[in-house]
């Protein structure tokens, strides 16, 4: 191998951060050579004022120093011209299937609740973040449009970078984020109607580049609303978790939100229980909310889609979750040994047990 080649082959191994695909791959590295010891290398950054420039530089220096012949590193940064970026987006455009295709392997968990505040996001962020962790390629549309929390609970104060037209997505905890809350200014409210919602849907599945992933999440907002059923018409393949607490009049709403399943032909996956009990310090457990709410939900959906809708967890109460929210740190890495970081790992692993199939759908007709 030359000299240009060894440095090439170190990196190989440097991912672009935003990308997630070896920056060899991508035509960033317009020259690698070794002068004496030196390595001097330029790497062509995607956009002028990339966020992850620093990253960047920081990892193309430490793969070069991991070369036996090198002894310093010297990293110049430059910035695609439109044509060599043109030329990125093409290739990366030319690559996606999209979600909605029937061939695509991505599969999509919308995360439903009926009320507000019962910790869809948290949940939806937690199994992200978890199944991540695990090497899964994991993606996660906030489509909680006007309650949009994802950003701060993976925290994201990083905005997306814009290629031109493709929208690359911030990663956090390995998994790629993109949210409504990410294109407004400060904490203005979304009073968006129906066609507005959808609009912003069908642009987060064509602009935003996730890449192949194995799993994409969204967080829809509370309720039946308009944003569910565009789910449904962009997504057709994906599936539902309804997530209730164990309170009576929360679950009478989930189920609502569980038998939109039936009109929009979607799959419920199952019923996730959250806040069922607080264990106390003697051991014992509190129903702050009551109980039998998760079980009602599982039995009354079971009943109206005519398959089995099972409660797939239980998940307590636990300071360590919201605690996980606020510093934007998943309970299910920030303590992840917590009852509460458990009972998310198991449910996500129960998630990817499940084999994508059909059972319960009505299949589509042809004349
Ligand atoms: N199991 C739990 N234990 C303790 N706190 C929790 C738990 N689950 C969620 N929380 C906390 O409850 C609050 C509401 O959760 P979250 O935002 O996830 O709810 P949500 O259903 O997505 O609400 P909305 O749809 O209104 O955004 C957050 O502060 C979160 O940290």
């Amino acid at each position: 191998m030359s000299n240009s080649e060894v440095l090439l082959e170190a990196l190989r191994t440097v991912n672009d951060p935003e990308l997630r695909r070896p920056i060899t791959e991508l035509d960033m590295v317009q020259s690698a050579q070794l002068d004496g010891q030196k390595a001097r290398v330029t790497i062509l950054l995607t956009i002028a004022g990339c966020p992850m420039r620093s990253t960047i530089e920081a990892e193309v220096t430490a793969a070069l120093l991991g070369v036996a012949e090198v002894e310093d590193v010297d990293v110049t940064l430059g910035v695609m011209d439109p044509q060599q970026r043109a030329a990125l987006r093409e290739r990366l455009a030319s690559r996606r299937t999209p979600f909605s295709d029937p061939q695509s392997l991505t599969r999509v968990i919308a995360v439903a609740s009926g009320k507000g505040g019962v910790g869809k996001s948290s949940i939806t962020a937690n199994l992200a973040a978890h199944l991540a962790s695990q090497g899964l390629k994991v993606g996660l549309i906030d489509a909680d449009v006007h309650g949009f929390s994802i950003p701060s609970l993976m925290g994201i104060t990083q905005n997306p970078t814009r290629m031109d037209d493709m929208i690359l997505p911030p990663v956090a905890h390995g998994v790629k984020v993109i949210s409504i809350g990410m294109f407004l200014d400060s904490n203005q409210p979304v009073i968006w109607r129906g066609p507005m919602l959808h609009r912003a849907l069908e642009q987060f599945l064509s602009d935003v580049y996730f890449g192949d992933l194995d799993y994409l999440f969204l967080d829809l907002p509370p309720g039946t609303g308009d944003m569910a059923i565009s789910v449904s018409q962009l997504l057709p393949n994906s599936e539902l978790l309804v997530i209730t607490t164990p309170q009576s009049t929360a679950t009478e709403v989930a189920e609502r939100a569980g038998t939109i399943a039936l009109q929009t032909d979607q799959k419920v996956l199952g019923v996730v229980e959250n806040m069922s009990f607080l264990q106390l310090p003697d051991g014992t457990r509190m129903e702050v909310f009551g109980s039998g709410g998760g079980e009602n939900l599982s039995e009354s959906l079971t009943r109206q889609l005519g398959y089995e809708v099972n409660l797939l967890s239980q998940i307590p109460l636990e300071e360590s979750v919201r605690v996980g929210s606020d510093q934007g740190t998943p309970v299910v890495l920030g303590a992840a040994q917590s009852p509460a970081a458990l009972a998310l790992q198991e449910l996500a692993e129960k998630l990817v047990q499940r084999p994508r199939g059909l059972a319960g759908r009505s299949l589509p007709m042809s004349f």
